[in-house]
């Protein structure tokens, strides 16, 4: 809602006469709490329903998480804006210790990310990882209710809702090397050949930097299949016509890690995001990336839930709500 509010404003600003309406949504994403993402499967949890409502007519736009959107969109639909990035680092929040590396062995530390699990796990193999979902009200309450020693959360979600506060150290790239996309926010919409061209009419919001940084940290989660079922991490840094990007694929374990880096022109984002890919390839990314979905798979059968490998790939059309139309 922070981030609708957000795209609202910023559209009065540049249109004063036309008024926007904001309709609250939650997805499967908001309504599965009992499970980490990696175990409910799929993709797009936090954006399809938002689809399946531009798709029908009942909204313009959508406002996402562009860390919650996949990296290939439904036919007819196109992301017409990533707005200027927040912060992309992740946070470490405790209210009784400093940082990761004050935090005694055993201490259980709260994150559903695979990311940050094997990040956490590979530098901190005395930590205890237990999952941790629901809006960032719900993950803070668990932790002040003393559920854990500590928690890992984007520092882009706290400082928006003027949390900062909270943030007892920020994990730097170096270390805890950020999901596809974190911080940013985009605006998508459905190509309903109406005339109406909002494509142009959100062009202004378009923050370049931001774009030409995701655009590549996009293409490194494409080439392995981007899903919340592998750490994943990819992340660049664009100064001026420069960029810098960064990506790393691990075990949940964190036991196994590649990692990569370039630099090349920022206009060549898509180029390089593929350069990056293809280096960790050469450092055995797909069968580490392999071994995890086999990992999820075991683990699914032992649930009862859906098979990673499948839930990995692309969605089949009309597998879920609204099936047959595009949002589906
Ligand atoms: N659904 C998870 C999600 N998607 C985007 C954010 C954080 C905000 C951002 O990256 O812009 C979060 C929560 C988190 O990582 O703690």
């Amino acid at each position: 809602m922070w981030q609708a509010e957000h795209v609202r404003a910023r559209l009065s600003a540049l249109y004063p006469q036309c008024s926007v309406e904001i309709i609250g949504m939650t997805t499967r994403g908001d309504q599965i709490l009992d499970r980490t993402l990696s175990k409910v499967g799929g993709k797009g949890l936090f954006v399809k329903e938002l689809e399946v409502a531009m798709a029908e007519g009942r909204a313009d736009l959508a406002v996402h998480s562009l860390k919650d959107v996949p990296m290939e969109l439904p036919e007819g639909f196109a992301l017409a804006a990533v707005l200027e990035r927040e912060d992309p680092r992740d946070a470490f929040v405790s209210n009784d210790y400093a940082s990761l590396d004050a935090l005694p062995a055993g201490a259980v530390v709260g994150t559903s990310s695979l990311r940050r699990q094997s990040l956490i796990a590979a530098r901190h193999p005395h930590l205890v990882i237990k999952p941790l979902r629901g809006n960032l009200d719900t993950r803070l309450g668990k932790l002040d209710r003393g559920d854990y020693a500590a928690i890992i959360l984007a520092a882009a979600g706290l400082k928006r809702l003027g949390l900062p506060q909270r943030i007892r150290a920020l994990l730097e790239p170096e270390t805890s090397l950020p999901a596809a996309g974190q911080g940013a926010m985009a605006i998508e919409i459905a190509e309903r050949g109406d005339g109406v061209d909002l494509m142009r009419l959100l062009a202004p919001l378009n923050h370049l930097p931001t774009f030409l940084a995701v655009t590549a940290e996009r293409k490194v989660s494409k080439v392995f299949g981007g899903s919340c079922q592998v750490p994943l991490a990819a992340h660049a840094t664009v100064d001026g016509e420069d960029m810098f990007l960064r990506a790393m694929v691990a075990t949940p374990d964190g036991k196994r890690v590649a990692s990569a880096e370039v630099r090349g022109p920022a206009a060549d984002a898509e180029r390089l995001g593929a350069d990056v890919a293809e280096l960790l390839r050469g450092q055995d990314a797909v069968e580490i990336l392999a071994a995890c979905l086999a990992e999820a798979d075991a683990a699914g059968a032992a649930a009862g839930g859906q098979p990673a490998a499948t839930a990995a790939a692309p969605a089949a059309p009309g597998d879920d709500a609204g099936g047959g139309r595009p949002g589906a």
